[in-house]
This record gives structure tokens, C-alpha cells and sequence, in this order.
């Protein structure tokens, strides 16, 4: 036997990556932020720097000097290892690990920007639950058509994890997936602490279309809230919702278990069943009769469902698979259908077994 002390791996002496960044920070990403310094100092690792990466001067400054982020997360004290800025060239300097939290349509705008600053192999994780329009894309594609990404370098956080909870510190458990056993177990481990639970997943395509399609059934939901419908009418549309992803989810290539798991039905339960989801607030306030484009009135915060619904439409007609929650609400978004003669449309096909869909 050598007497050699062990040497560091190729990739250092640390079991894991130190300098993580998140791209946004609204309600989900400061959240994320917070389990992922919650967990290192649970591990014992004091070393670990978290950056935030803010739009608006007011929320970096609150971020570094209170430790508070009021516009999105009151009442929420975040760990001092967070720093937060406003500069994104700085904020992805030497990150090992980038996650995305801003909403699907700027995911783009903002990978263009750090593309020269990314380093060789740095991850890129996505919080992201929104489809691009226009283009249809997941965000696993749009980083691999923007960043040319390894597909191995790309994992995606998805699950029941409404982060208002999960910055209260209630426990909740989560999906990571990635193409790669190894980076999903690295994501998970740098997540995983006392009241954050991730499970690996290899399917990022089922992982992905589950997160953004009960967005859009969950604004059916609330369309039923506002409209003055009780459970029943929400169970049906749940329970068909969740028939009308999987179909999708097959076409794409996803398994089919991932919808019966965390990622699927267990995000689209919590966030049907929320009062915090703002897509499930969105759909109450058009139930109520607000027009899409006068929801910026009634809530500031991202409801993507609103942003997404035409591109998960435009997708299930390429991929020939029908989803009449979602052409519904895709109208009811775009104005083509008033509320009161969605109830009929929601659930309204040829009688069919359910067993055949
Ligand atoms: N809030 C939640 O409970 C959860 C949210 N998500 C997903 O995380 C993503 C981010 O959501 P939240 O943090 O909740 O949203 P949010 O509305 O709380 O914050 C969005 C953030 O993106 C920034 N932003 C807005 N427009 C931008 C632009 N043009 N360019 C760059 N940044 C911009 C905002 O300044 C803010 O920092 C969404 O896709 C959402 O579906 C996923 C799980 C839980
Ligand atoms: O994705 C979420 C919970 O998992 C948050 O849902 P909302 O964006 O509707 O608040």
C-alpha cells in the first residue's frame, strides 16, 4: 500500500462546484438562492458564493445591505453569503454553475449576453416553467441552439415548489434532471438540505413539458375560481390536464412516469390547488373578466401560463396531439373566447372512453 497522501481530482479538491449564479431574482430565484447557501452551511461548506443577478438597483442594494428582497420575498431574512448585482458580465465571471430564473421570453436575450463569459464546462441549470413563442422551445433547446450547450452541461429544477413555501423553509421535494446521472446528482446534492428534497430524473423533456403545461391547466383553474365553479369542475380539469400533458409529453419522446411524478402531477396539484400561484390567480382574474393584457394591472409577478399557452398550442398541433384545456385557454388569452362560453368548451369532445386518451 503507497503511503502517498490521496491526490485531488482533475476537477479540484472540492466534491462541489463554489460559485454559483442565479440569473433573476424575483420569488423563485432569490428562493433558490437561499436553499442553495441553506444547504451548504447544513453541509459544513462556508466557502460556497452565491450571486444574484438583479434587474433593478433597488432589489441588488436591498439584497446586499439588508439581506431582503421586499419587492418579491417580505417578510423572507436570506443568508449574508448572498451577494447580489446588476452587472451580468460580472455576475457570470467564473460561475461553475449558472441557473436561469427569469421568464421564458427574456431566457434568450440574457444567454445571448453571457455567452462569451461562460466558462468551458459550466452548468447551466433552468428553473424556467414557460415555453418560447415563436419558436416553441423548451429551454433545454434554446440553450443548446444558443449556446451550442453539451446536453450533459444543462439540467432543469422542476417540481410542487412554490417559493413562498419553500423560503418559510416548509419541506417540499423536487425533480432535477439532466442527460447526465452525473450532473443531475450534482445539482441535487448542492440543493438538497433539511426542507429541500431534489429526486434525479434523466427525462428533461418530460421533466420541462410538465412544468409548463400545468401552467396553462392552472389557469383553467382559476377561470373556474372566478367563474364561481366548485371542485368538481377543477378535478375534472385537473385530472383531464394532466391526460392532455402526458399526451404531449409521449409525442416529445418523455416517459410517461415522469407525469405521475413530482414534475407533473405533483406540481400541477400544488399549483391548482394554491392561492399563491400566480398563474392560478391570472386565470381567476379573466374568470372575473379581465382581459389578458389587463392583467399587469392586477399582479406584477411572471404568470407564465399566460405567456406560454399559444406556444404549447402551436406545439401540440405540430406534434398532431390533442389538448382542448389548452386550445380553450389559448383562445379565452387571445380573445377569441369570452369566459361564459368556456365552460362548455372545456370539456367538450366527442364521447370518447377515457381509457383511449
Ligand atoms: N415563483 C415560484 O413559485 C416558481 C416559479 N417558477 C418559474 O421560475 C421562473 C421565474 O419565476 P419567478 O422568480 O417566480 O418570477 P418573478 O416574476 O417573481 O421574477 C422574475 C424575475 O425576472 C426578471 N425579469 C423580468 N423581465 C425580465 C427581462 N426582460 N429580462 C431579464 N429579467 C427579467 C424580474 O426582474 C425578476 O427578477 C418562471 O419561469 C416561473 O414559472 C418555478 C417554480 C416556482
Ligand atoms: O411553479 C410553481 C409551483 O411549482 C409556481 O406556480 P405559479 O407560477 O403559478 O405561482
Amino acid at each position: 500500500m503507497s503511503s502517498q497522501p490521496a491526490q485531488p481530482s482533475a476537477v479540484g479538491a472540492r466534491e462541489l462546484p463554489a460559485n454559483i449564479t442565479v440569473l433573476g431574482s424575483g420569488s423563485w430565484g432569490t428562493t433558490f438562492a437561499k436553499v442553495i447557501a441553506d444547504a451548504a452551511v447544513e453541509r459544513g461548506d462556508h466557502d460556497l458564493a452565491v450571486m444574484l443577478w438583479a434587474r433593478r438597483d433597488d432589489v441588488a442594494a436591498a439584497i446586499n445591505e439588508r439581506h431582503v428582497n421586499p419587492e418579491y420575498l417580505d417578510e423572507i431574512d436570506l443568508p449574508e453569503s448572498i451577494r447580489a448585482t446588476t452587472d451580468l458580465k460580472a455576475a457570470v465571471e467564473g460561475a461553475e454553475v449558472i441557473v436561469l430564473a427569469v421568464p421564458a421570453q427574456h431566457v434568450r436575450e440574457q444567454l445571448h449576453a453571457l455567452k462569451d463569459a461562460l466558462g468551458e464546462d459550466t452548468v447551466i441549470v433552468s428553473l424556467v416553467k414557460g415555453l418560447e413563442r415563436g419558436t416553441d422551445e423548451r429551454i433545454s433547446e434554446i440553450c443548446a441552439s444558443e449556446l451550442d450547450l453539451d446536453p450533459e452541461n444543462f439540467a432543469v429544477v422542476s417540481g410542487p415548489n412554490l417559493a413562498m413555501e419553500i423560503a418559510r423553509r416548509e419541506p417540499t421535494a423536487t425533480v432535477v434532471a439532466s442527460a447526465s446521472e452525473q450532473t443531475a446528482a450534482k445539482i441535487a446534492k448542492l440543493t438538497n438540505c433539511s426542507y429541500f428534497r431534489p429526486y434525479r430524473n434523466t427525462d428533461v423533456t418530460g421533466v420541462e413539458i410538465g412544468g409548463v403545461v400545468k401552467n396553462v391547466i392552472a389557469l383553467a383553474v382559476g377561470l373556474c375560481d372566478g367563474r364561481g365553479f366548485g371542485d368538481n369542475s377543477k378535478a375534472s380539469i385537473i385530472t383531464r390536464g394532466l391526460a392532455e400533458t402526458t399526451r404531449l409529453a409521449a409525442a416529445l419522446g418523455a416517459r410517461q412516469e415522469t407525469m405521475a411524478g413530482l414534475a407533473g402531477l405533483g406540481d400541477l396539484v400544488a399549483t391548482c390547488a394554491s392561492p399563491l400561484s400566480r398563474n392560478r390567480t391570472a386565470g381567476r382574474f379573466m374568470g372575473e373578466g379581465y382581459r389578458a393584457d389587463e392583467l399587469s394591472s392586477v399582479m406584477r409577478q411572471t404568470a407564465e401560463g399566460v405567456k406560454s399557452v399559444s406556444a404549447v398550442v402551436e406545439l401540440a398541433h405540430r406534434m398532431r396531439v390533442e389538448m382542448p384545456i389548452s386550445e380553450a385557454m389559448n383562445a379565452v388569452v387571445s380573445g377569441a373566447l369570452d369566459v361564459e362560453s368556456l365552460a362548455t368548451l372545456l370539456l367538450a369532445r366527442d364521447l370518447k372512453s377515457e381509457a383511449s386518451s
